[in-house]
């Protein structure tokens, strides 16, 4: 599954920020310079713990930032539509739903409670595609049948669907408009070990007809399920971005956070990583995993600078190199 370089893709993020305006002036740092790009066919996987600001970035693409967030740096769309810069006509009429599909974090409250799927189904047809009249019927089983929704459940209520069922229809209607970038936030919540696999690799079926997926999940098994390259968020900020299969395989992570997320799993160590996140209201100048890092010392003071897919002081130019792609070197 591996890509070489791709033609231009499909979003392109450069230092991306966002801040959180607070009372007293405090301010809330939830994504600091995130930087990469995404390409047909492709899945990145954007993974870290609670609240280190990976659905902050999801909104920000989206234009669903509340009022109080300040944001700066660029996320290009196909190489024409800065999202950061867009304005919200622009993204409801032509970039939600259109360009992007999002995957909702929680279907139950995403799907209409009072409507069936199947009339949900009908609307956003209507909606998002010229459709019309007796043809709409047909597209909305085809539209069900794309995300695996049974047709017989399509007269359901959504508190009438299990978990599984739910997201297949919510995943349904993200795929309506036929976007090319696909934006799953934590589509698995909830979701036992067997459902997340059939929904994930469901996501994998839709990156390989060609769309591009950013998936948000804290569920690294998940993402090594699917994922083509992974992106470790710490405190608001990317601090490894690397090959899936590197990274779940061999040599593995280097950041040693993502390292200690990746022991932690129940299939590895099982070992957490001690300590808590740092408050993004109360970031440190350096690093700001040094205080839970087992390699910390006084280069930490200085935020290290991101290069060959990690940011650390402490990988050696041999560590990085190891890492590097064989062409690459
Ligand atoms: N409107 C807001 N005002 C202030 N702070 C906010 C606001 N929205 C989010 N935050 C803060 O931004 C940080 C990042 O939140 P975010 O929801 O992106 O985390 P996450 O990585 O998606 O976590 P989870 O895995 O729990 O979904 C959190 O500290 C959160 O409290
Ligand atoms: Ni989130």
């Amino acid at each position: 599954m591996k890509k070489t370089s791709p033609a231009r893709p499909v979003l392109s993020v450069a230092g991306l920020s966002v801040r959180f305006r607070m009372r007293g002036g405090r301010h809330v740092a939830a994504v600091t310079d995130a930087t990469f790009d995404l390409a047909a066919g492709e899945c990145l996987a954007l993974v870290g713990e609670s609240g280190c600001g990976k659905s902050v970035l999801a909104s920000a693409l989206l234009g669903l930032l509340p009022a109080n967030a300040e944001t700066s740096g660029a996320a290009v769309l196909d190489g024409d539509t800065d999202l950061v810069t867009a304005g919200e006509r622009v993204l409801a009429r032509t970039v939600r739903g259109r360009r992007i599909g999002l995957v909702p974090q929680s279907p139950a409250a995403h799907l209409t409670p009072v409507r069936t799927v199947r009339a949900q189904l009908e609307e956003t047809l209507r909606e998002l595609t010229g459709v019309r009249g007796p043809a709409v019927g047909p597209a909305a089983r085809a539209a069900a049948g794309r995300a695996a929704f049974p047709a017989d459940h399509l007269d359901r209520y959504p508190h009438e669907l299990s978990g599984g069922l739910a997201q297949r229809a919510a995943t349904a209607l993200a795929l309506i408009g036929d976007a090319p970038l696909l934006l799953a936030d934590e589509p698995t919540t909830g979701l036992d070990r067997e459902l997340v696999e059939r929904t994930v690799d469901e996501l994998r079926r839709h990156t390989d007809r060609g769309r591009a997926l950013l998936l948000i999940t804290h569920d690294l098994a998940a993402a090594g399920r699917i994922a083509d390259r992974v992106a470790v968020m710490y405190a608001g900020r990317i601090v490894e971005l690397a090959d899936a299969e590197r990274f779940f395989g061999r040599p593995g992570p280097r950041h040693p956070y993502a390292r200690g997320l990746l022991e932690a799993l129940p299939e590895r160590e099982f070992a957490p990583i001690p300590g808590m996140p740092p408050e993004l209201a109360d970031l440190p100048a350096g690093c700001a995993f040094a205080a839970r890092c087992p390699r910390a010392d006084e280069r930490c003071g200085l935020q290290p600078s991101f290069e060959n897919g990690v940011a650390c002081h402490h990988l050696t130019g041999v560590e990085i190199h190891r890492a590097e792609e064989p062409a690459d070197a």
